[in-house]
């Protein structure tokens, strides 16, 4: 299982350069890698880039796959699982808990069904903390061809394994955090 941190955005909302901003010491994104790298499933953790940040991102030490299509995170997606099965994170999410992507996981290899995505009880799902498989791939190839980029259309059309978030241990919760803004960086202390 390939861990993929998706890297390619442009950080409008937070004002640019939101991956490589540096926060307790380091850039924001590296607590996203290093909590997939914490996974006892994981083999191997990429980045999935921009053609603009990939030279920097590939200083951090990691594979950097660059996505050409900059179609949104469904794009990132789509280019992570040219890799394999894949473990999807943005790289925005710096308090994802590895136990939380093991029992993901797990539930995954278990259902056997191609996507196994956390969904909130008023049916809002958490795509960019999910596990795919590389048989998803060619329904995100057609769906991006045909100029839909909404990943939860996608996964509405296969059938997918739901993880009920409210029926989970409370503070796994904190692994959904992501940071969209300036201020969101308020609600997360690094340890
Ligand atoms: N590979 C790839 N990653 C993307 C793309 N668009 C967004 N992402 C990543 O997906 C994650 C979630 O995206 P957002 O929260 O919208 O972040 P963003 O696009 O940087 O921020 P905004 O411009 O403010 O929406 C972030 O880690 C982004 O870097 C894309 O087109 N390709
Ligand atoms: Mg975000």
């Amino acid at each position: 299982m390939i861990g993929a941190v998706l890297a390619g955005g442009r950080g409008r909302r937070f004002g640019g350069d939101k991956l490589l901003f540096r926060i307790g010491g380091k850039p924001l994104i590296s607590y996203a890698l290093q909590g997939l790298e914490m996974s006892r499933y994981i083999d191997e953790v990429v980045i999935i880039a921009a053609p603009e940040n990939a030279q920097r991102l590939r200083e951090l030490g990691y594979r950097v796959v660059i996505d050409r299509l900059l179609v949104g995170p469904i794009g990132g997606i789509y280019i992570a699982l040219s890799l394999g099965d894949a473990f999807v994170a943005a790289g925005d999410m710096p308090s994802i808990i590895p136990e939380f992507v093991d029992y993901i996981i797990k539930q995954f290899w278990n259902s056997g069904k191609i996507v196994c995505v956390p969904r909130w009880a008023n049916g809002y799902l958490e795509p960019l903390h999910a596990a795919y498989s590389q048989d998803f791939r060619e329904i995100l190839g057609e769906q991006i061809r045909s100029g839909d980029y909404m990943i939860r259309r996608a996964i509405e059309k296969v059938d997918a394994c739901y993880i009920p978030i409210e029926e989970l241990p409370e503070e796994w919760k904190a692994s959904f955090f992501n940071v969209n803004r300036k201020e969101d960086l308020r609600r997360f202390s690094p340890l």
